[in-house]
C-alpha cells in the first residue's frame, strides 16, 4: 500500500520539484505526533477546530493551506483556511459534505437532514424549508423570541439578586432552545423554566454523536450506545409527531394567523407543489422529513446561537468603551425602560435593522469565535489552487475549510486577536477593514447556513433587552482560585477559549449585576 506521503507525490508528479505543504512527517505515526505536539500547547479540552490556528502560529511558512495525515484515527485532512480556497469548495464548485458529517448526524437525524443530503433531493427540501428562514418572515417572528428574551432576562435577574456565580451557557441553551421549538414549531417547550422531556432526549442524543478523532473518539465503541440511541429517537419522534399532527390540524382550519412557524411556512410550499386530494392527516414523507429537519434545527440553533451569545456577553464585559457604546445605540433606537424595549420590538421589529454597532459586535464575536467549520470531500480530478499558483489534489481527502484559522490569521485581518468592532464601521479602503470573503462563520455558498438570519436576529434581541439591565462579569477567576486546573488553561491567552462543541470553557462561569451606565 502506498504510503501517504507517496500518494500525494503520486497525484503530483508533474512538478518533480514541488512537494504539497505539510507539517515535519513522521513515516509511521504520519503527523500524529506533530498534531499531538502542538495540541500539547492548549488545554486538554480545547476545541480540536484550534488545530491549524496553532499549527500557523508555529509553522507561519506552512502557509494557509496543507495536508495532514491523522491516520488510525482520522482521514488524512486538506485544510484549507485562505478567503481564495475557501470559496473555491464552497462557492466556485460546492464539494459534497464528508460522510463523517453524515455518520454523526446519523443517530439524530436518520441520515434525513439538509445538512447532509445531496444533489437534487438537497435542492428541493432546501427549498421548502428557505422561505421560513427569509429575514421578512423571521420579522414577523420577533414578537416570540422578545418573549422568550424576557423569561432569559427574569433568570439573570434572579441570578443578579442571589449574586451567585452560574454557568451562563446552560442559561443561553435553554433560552435558544425554547426560540427554536416556537418559530420552528410554534410550541413552547418552556425549557428555561421546566424539564422538558423532548429536550432532554435531544441532549442525551447529542451527548452520543461522534466526529472521527474530534471530541469523543472511544464513545463509538460503548455497547448501551444503540440502544440509548433508540430510546432517545422514540421519546424525540413520538412527542414531535403529535406537534407535526397538532400544525397539519391548525393547517386545515382555515384559521389566519398573523404570524405562521417556519414548519407551517414548509408545509404550505410543500402542499403547493403536492396537492393531495384526501386531507385526512400530514403526508408521510413530508412528516418524515420535518420530523428531522426539526430535530437538526432544534440542534443547530441550539449549542451555535448559545455559545455566540455567551462569547458576545463575555467580549462585552472585558471591553467597557464597546459596550457604552452598544448601549448607547439601543437606547437612542429604543428607549431605556426594559417595558419599553420589548413593547418597541415587538411592534416596531424592524427596527433591528438600525443597530449597525451592535451587528458590529456579533460579527468581531463569531470571527473570534467561530462555532463551526465545514468538513468536505474531496473529489477525483478536483485540485484546488493557492494565489502563487500551486495546485492541492483533493481526491480521497477531508478537505477541512476552517474559518477559525482564517479569522486570526494576519494574513488577512489586522491585529487579529484583538476584539475591535469598529474594523466593520470603517470605509472600504481603510487598514482595518476586512478582506473580502475572510468572514466567514456561516459559509458562502448553496450550503451556507440558512439559519444565519435568525441567529444574528435572536443575537440582537438578547443583546439589546439583556445590556439594558445587566452587566456581566466572567467569574474564572474566582472559580480558578477555588478549584486550580493542572495544566493550561488558556489559549492564545484567553480563558473562555473553546471547548468541545465550541462552546466557552467552563460554560463561561460569570456573575450578573445590575448595569451600571
Ligand atoms: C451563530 C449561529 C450559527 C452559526 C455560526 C452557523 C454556522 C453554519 C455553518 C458554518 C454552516 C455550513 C456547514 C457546512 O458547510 O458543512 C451551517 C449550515 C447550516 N446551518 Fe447553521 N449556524 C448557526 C445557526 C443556525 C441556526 C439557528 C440554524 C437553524 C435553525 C442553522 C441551521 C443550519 C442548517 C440547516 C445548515 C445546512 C444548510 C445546507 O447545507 O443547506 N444554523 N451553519
Amino acid at each position: 500500500m502506498a504510503t501517504y506521503e507517496e500518494t500525494l507525490v503520486a497525484l503530483d508528479s508533474d512538478r518533480a520539484d514541488y512537494r504539497q505543504p505539510m507539517p515535519p512527517y513522521n513515516p509511521i505515526f504520519g503527523h500524529l505526533l506533530f498534531c499531538n505536539k502542538i495540541m500539547s500547547g492548549v488545554p486538554r479540552d480545547a476545541h480540536l477546530q484550534y488545530l491549524p490556528d496553532q499549527i500557523r502560529r508555529a509553522l507561519p511558512e506552512l502557509g494557509p493551506n496543507y495536508y495532514i495525515d491523522t491516520w488510525p484515527f482520522g482521514p488524512v485532512i486538506l485544510v484549507v483556511s485562505s478567503p481564495s480556497t475557501m470559496s473555491q469548495i464552497t462557492q466556485e464548485h460546492s464539494l459534497p459534505k464528508h460522510p463523517g458529517l453524515r455518520s454523526f448526524l446519523l443517530p439524530l437525524t436518520d441520515g434525513l437532514d439538509i445538512v447532509t443530503m445531496e444533489g437534487q433531493q438537497w435542492k428541493h427540501w432546501r427549498n421548502i424549508y428557505n422561505p421560513g428562514f427569509s429575514a421578512n418572515h423571521l420579522m414577523a417572528l420577533v414578537p416570540d423570541i422578545v418573549q422568550e428574551t424576557a423569561t432569559f432576562c427574569q433568570i439573570l435577574q434572579e441570578h443578579a439578586d442571589a449574586g451567585d456565580i452560574f454557568p451562563m451557557k446552560d442559561h443561553t441553551d435553554n433560552l435558544a432552545v425554547d426560540v427554536m421549538g416556537k418559530v420552528v414549531l410554534d410550541s413552547r417547550l418552556n425549557s428555561q423554566r421546566s424539564y422538558n422531556k423532548m429536550v432532554d432526549a435531544l441532549r442525551s442524543q447529542v451527548r452520543t454523536l461522534t466526529f472521527g478523532a474530534n471530541i469523543k473518539p472511544f464513545a463509538a465503541y460503548d455497547p448501551m450506545r444503540p440502544l440509548l440511541q433508540w430510546h432517545n429517537s422514540y421519546r424525540m419522534n413520538s412527542h414531535l409527531s403529535q406537534e407535526l399532527d397538532h400544525r397539519f390540524k391548525i393547517s386545515q382550519t382555515g384559521e389566519k394567523r398573523l404570524t405562521k412557524s417556519i414548519i407551517d411556512l414548509a408545509l404550505q410550499t410543500y402542499t403547493a407543489e403536492k396537492p393531495r386530494d384526501e386531507l385526512d392527516g400530514m403526508d408521510a414523507t413530508f412528516k418524515k422529513f420535518a420530523m428531522s429537519q426539526v430535530k437538526l434545527f432544534l440542534f443547530s440553533g441550539h449549542d451555535t446561537t448559545s455559545s455566540s451569545i455567551c462569547y458576545a456577553f463575555y467580549l462585552l464585559s472585558t471591553h467597557q468603551s464597546a459596550l457604552d457604546s452598544v448601549r448607547r445605540e439601543h437606547d437612542a433606537v429604543f428607549g431605556s425602560p426594559l417595558e419599553q424595549r420589548k413593547e418597541k420590538l415587538e411592534q416596531e421589529p424592524f427596527l433591528i435593522n438600525q443597530l449597525p454597532f451592535t451587528l458590529a459586535v456579533i460579527k468581531e464575536s463569531l470571527r473570534l469565535f467561530p462555532p463551526l467549520s465545514s468538513p468536505r470531500a474531496g473529489e477525483p480530478g478536483f485540485h484546488v489552487k493557492d494565489t502563487d499558483g500551486h495546485s492541492f489534489p483533493t481526491d480521497g481527502f477531508l478537505i477541512w475549510s476552517i474559518s477559525q484559522a482564517m479569522h486570526r490569521d494576519p494574513e488577512f485581518w489586522p491585529q487579529p486577536d484583538t476584539f475591535l468592532p469598529e474594523r466593520w464601521l470603517v470605509a472600504a479602503g481603510d487598514t482595518l477593514a476586512p478582506a473580502k470573503g475572510a468572514w466567514r462563520p456561516f459559509e458562502y455558498g448553496p450550503r451556507n447556513c440558512i439559519g444565519q438570519e435568525l441567529a444574528i436576529i435572536e443575537m440582537k434581541i438578547v443583546l439589546v433587552m439583556a445590556l439594558q439591565a445587566f452587566d456581566f462579569e466572567a467569574a474564572y477567576e474566582e472559580l480558578d482560585r477555588l478549584a486550580p486546573i493542572a495544566g493550561r488553561s488558556t489559549v492564545n491567552g484567553e480563558r473562555a477559549y473553546q471547548v468541545q462543541l465550541a462552546q466557552p470553557s467552563g460554560d463561561f462561569p460569570c456573575r450578573v449585576k445590575p448595569a451600571r451606565k
